[in-house]
């Protein structure tokens, strides 16, 4: 199917990202099949679209989860913040229907993502502390980010080890030292910033870090339409930006 032909639909069309993706539809030559906000009817909005684009927020997840499995109809999952529940809805809905998910649309910040993966196998645990740091705009209502816990995770998958046996989050008062091998993230909020991620790799004698800055949430758009578009399709599945960009 061509871009033409593809009706995309909206869940969360009144939100931040939901404003943009109605904008970026028709400009990516698809068609904007509807969108709803809080109190609309997903199924419905399912029948109409040959994809649905979700970017609301981490309550839904399980919910949508079942309705678009149910209805048969892609799609392209933007929400951040879920819990491992929801995940395990997200895995049960990829056998029915592709499903193409992340934590960040924009191309560079998943250059970032790779890069933390080989630099967590490279670098000892030993000899390299890893830090996550992330800062976003006052309304983000889920720490650390969705993209902040990939990075994260990217660094345990280089380690071979699982992220939520070395995740060192919200350090406050009477912490004792430093875990050799845990992973931190630290959560900076305030005004509008976009969205900024560092992985920080620090050792006795040297640091390396990786910042990605978006500038505009239109990267963000512009990606998980892309991702629509190249979803329509595909077999039943979990996807991904690694299988969006080949990385
Ligand atoms: N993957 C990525 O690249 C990115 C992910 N995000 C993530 O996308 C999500 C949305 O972000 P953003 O647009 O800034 O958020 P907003 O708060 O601006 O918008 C949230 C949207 O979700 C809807 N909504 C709220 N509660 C519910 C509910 N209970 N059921 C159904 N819909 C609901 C809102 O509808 P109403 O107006 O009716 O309340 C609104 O349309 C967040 O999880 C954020 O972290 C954000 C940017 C990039
Ligand atoms: O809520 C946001 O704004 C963003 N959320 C995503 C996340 O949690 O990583 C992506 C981006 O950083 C903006």
């Amino acid at each position: 199917m061509n871009g033409a032909d593809l009706r995309i639909g909206i869940a969360g069309i009144t939100g931040r990202m939901g404003k943009l993706l109605a904008d970026a539809v028709p400009l990516a030559g698809a068609t904007l099949a509807g969108g709803i906000g809080r109190d609309g009817d997903l199924a419905a909005l399912a029948r109409e679209s040959d994809v649905v684009i979700d970017f609301t927020v981490a309550a839904t997840v399980s919910r949508h989860a079942g309705i678009l499995a149910g209805a048969g109809t892609p799609w392209v999952l933007g929400t951040t913040g879920f819990d491992p529940a929801a995940e395990a809805d997200i895995a049960d809905a990829a056998a029915r229907i592709p499903v193409f998910q992340a934590a960040n649309f924009a191309p560079g910040v998943n250059l970032v993502i790779a890069l933390a993966e080989r630099l967590g196998a490279t670098l000892a645990a030993e000899t390299h502390d890893a830090e996550i740091l992330e800062m976003h705009h006052r309304q983000k209502i889920d720490a650390p980010s969705g993209t902040a816990l990939a990075i994260g995770a990217a660094v345990a998958r280089g380690r071979g080890v699982d992220l939520a046996a070395v995740k060192d989050s919200g350090r406050d008062g009477h912490t004792g030292k430093r875990e050799t091998g845990a992973i931190g993230f630290a959560a900076l909020r305030g005004g509008q910033i976009v969205g900024s991620h560092s992985a920080i790799f620090t050792s006795a004698v040297e640091q390396i870090t990786l910042t990605h800055h978006a500038l505009d949430r239109r990267i963000f758009a512009e990606g998980a339409v892309r991702a629509a578009l190249w979803l329509a399709g595909r077999a039943p599945g979990r996807y991904g930006m690694r299988d969006l960009l080949g990385l």
